[in-house]
């Protein structure tokens, strides 16, 4: 076996992984098609940065221009890959120009650079291009885990970024202070050396670390479909029953809770008169209506057809009466377009304040249930409320 420290077996090592991640990454964009976008973006600067480094060591015995400007143009494009990658595991579309043009105008001063004899204003211009498009994939990534994490476990997760970008940042100051020692990532110094063992490590940590960034979406789109009706995004029965019954078992507490059910009028004659599609867009139109009208606290939820609940959380009949109206006059507001035709859309409203007697949340929605009926009794277009 060579020796851990020998710089080439070093970069045939980090060759190698880059190579079989690009492979894992491509397989997964082309066969099993997770997130294919990103991991394709992340194939790309798997390969990229394998060519790269084959191109570099390759310096003294290939063509110049391959070898040093082709080299550097590899690193940029997969940087560049990587920059545009990170925000599209969260489908958020990257902004393309800054690092296209990054790229074309590093690579463009790159070809005016001399690449023989002193390597300082080289290493010190690719360096620091190749930092900043790894500093923004870090910052996009760090953003992206605090979505849904404390800054601490974001940190944590995106410092592998982090570091990356630090290395590459010192890599151009090495260039600065011993521009002589820069020709290759071959030479046998004790900062290559730690630099590459580096690199190894961050290669393998990075591609893990991006592997579970798409794996935490590929399990929240999971959650979101179990618990989300898919034609209107909102809540779905069985989500809304967990939480209703959630809150009645706090109701023994202390705490209170109100339900308010609606329903669309004539929503039938809609879905003949329309057809079926325009009935599904007047559903969403439906819940687009209502969802200002509610508090982050509150849960509108689809109970089937065009029945919908939603779950007012320490709120007595009063205040969801208030609400109630605010979603009845929101809604005959903003009349429902389709095709150039325009259809008024109203609901109707029965509200319950659950009761210490109940022994379950069923019940209230029962009662919920029943003022709906009145609501529709009377004429439709109205709120009802059910005493406790
Ligand atoms: N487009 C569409 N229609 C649905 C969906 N689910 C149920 N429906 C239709 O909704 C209609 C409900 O009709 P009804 O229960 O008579 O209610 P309505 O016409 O709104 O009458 P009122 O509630 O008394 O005002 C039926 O025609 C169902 O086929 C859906 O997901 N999409």
């Amino acid at each position: 076996m060579m020796p851990a420290s020998d710089p080439r077996t070093l970069l045939a090592a980090i060759v190698l992984i880059f190579l079989f991640a690009g492979i894992v990454w491509l397989l997964l964009a082309s066969g099993i098609r997770v997130t294919p976008r990103a991991s394709y973006c992340l194939a790309l600067t798997n390969l990229m940065l394998a060519g790269s480094l084959l191109t570099h060591a390759a310096r003294g015995y290939g063509p110049d221009l391959l070898c040093f400007w082709g080299s550097d143009l590899f690193a940029l494009c997969g940087f560049t890959a990587f920059r545009l990658g990170i925000p599209l595991i969260a489908d958020h579309v990257p902004r393309r120009w800054p690092s296209l043009a990054l790229v074309v105008g590093t690579a463009l001063l790159l070809l005016e650079v001399p690449y023989r004899g002193d390597m300082q204003l080289h290493g010190v211009v690719i360096y620091t291009a190749l930092s900043l498009l790894c500093g923004a994939a870090g910052w996009d990534a760090f953003r992206l885990l605090r979505q849904r994490l404390r800054w601490r476990s974001a940190l944590g997760l995106a410092a592998p970024f982090i570091v990356f970008t630090l290395m590459m940042a010192l890599r151009g100051v090495e260039a600065l202070l011993a521009p002589e020692r820069m020709n290759s990532m071959g030479s046998n110094n004790a900062f290559n050396i730690a630099w590459l063992w580096s690199m190894l490590a961050l290669n393998l940590v990075i591609n893990a670390n991006v592997a579970f960034l798409i794996l935490t979406r590929l399990v929240l789109n999971i959650q979101r479909l179990t618990r989300r009706d898919p034609l209107t995004d909102c809540w779905n029965r069985r989500a809304l029953s967990e939480a209703m019954e959630r809150e009645h078992a706090r109701l023994q507490r202390g705490s209170r809770y109100t339900l308010v059910m609606v329903d669309m009028d004539h929503f039938k004659r809609l879905n003949d008169t329309l057809g079926h599609a325009a009935g599904d867009l007047a559903l969403q139109a439906l819940v687009q209506a209502l969802m200002p009208c509610v508090r982050d606290i509150d849960m509108l939820g689809r109970l089937g057809g065009e029945e919908f609940c939603v779950l007012l959380p320490d709120t007595d009949l009063a205040g969801a009466a208030l609400v109630a109206e605010r979603m009845r006059a929101n809604l005959e507001a903003h009349p429902f377009e389709y095709q150039g035709k325009t259809w008024p859309l109203t609901a109707s409203f029965g509200i319950a304040e659950a009761g210490r007697e109940e022994i379950s949340a069923e019940q209230v929605l029962m009662r919920a249930d029943q003022a709906l009926y009145q609501a529709k009794a009377q004429g439709r277009n109205l709120v009802q409320a059910s005493g406790a």
